[in-house]
């Protein structure tokens, strides 16, 4: 969890609640359970809250790979079979490449399991920012809000390991 008030992440009643975990080879593996608070369609997922949990997905990946703050300036999405209600998605995003503040990032999700059928593919652009952009354009006491919720101070943010 990257704040507490996050839809993605966070504590937030209706939010996505999902989780995010650094794994082997560098890639990262994030958890979407699909509930019938996700619909679209009767009994499956609306793709509108399926992209917002890629965009999670991969800005979680960028976020805790490359130590820095960034945000999502392109967000695409493959919708390849219909996600179902009660099912969760299990997604795998690897960083494609830095090019200057541009970092791509690019993720599978499968269904029920990590070798399930591929579901949705999704791709982004996320763009370094520093961290005025969520005091400025946010909450003057963001920063506040980010280190209460995961424990952190901004030094600890600005670590690129
Ligand atoms: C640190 C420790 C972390 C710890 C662990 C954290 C975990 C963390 C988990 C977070 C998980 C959150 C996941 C949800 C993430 C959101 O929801 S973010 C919210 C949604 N996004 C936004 O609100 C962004 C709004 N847009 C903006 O603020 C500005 O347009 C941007 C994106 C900052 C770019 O503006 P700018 O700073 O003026 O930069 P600009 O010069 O325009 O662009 C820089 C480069 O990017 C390119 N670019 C920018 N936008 C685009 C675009 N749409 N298409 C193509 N290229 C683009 C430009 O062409 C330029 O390229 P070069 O000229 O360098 O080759």
């Amino acid at each position: 969890m990257h704040y507490i008030e996050c839809f993605g992440c966070g504590d937030v009643d209706g939010g996505l609640h999902m989780t995010s975990t650094v794994g082997e080879e560098h890639l990262v593996r994030s958890r979407f359970e699909v509930t019938r608070a996700h619909q679209g369609a009767p009994g499956l997922a609306h793709g509108g809250l399926l992209a917002c949990a890629f965009d999670e997905a991969l800005g979680s990946a960028a976020g805790n790979l490359l130590r820095r703050p960034a945000v999502t300036g392109k967000l695409e999405t493959d919708f390849l079979r219909p996600v179902p209600v009660g099912s969760t998605l299990y997604i795998v995003t690897k960083l494609d490449g830095v090019a200057g503040r541009k970092i791509y990032v690019s993720a599978n999700g499968r269904l029920d399991a990590e070798d399930g059928p591929l579901a949705v593919r999704a791709r982004a652009l996320f763009v370094e920012v520093t961290f005025e952009h969520f005091t400025s354009h946010g909450s003057a006491d963001a920063l506040e809000k980010f280190s209460q919720t995961a424990g952190r101070s901004r030094e600890d943010w600005d670590i690129n390991p």
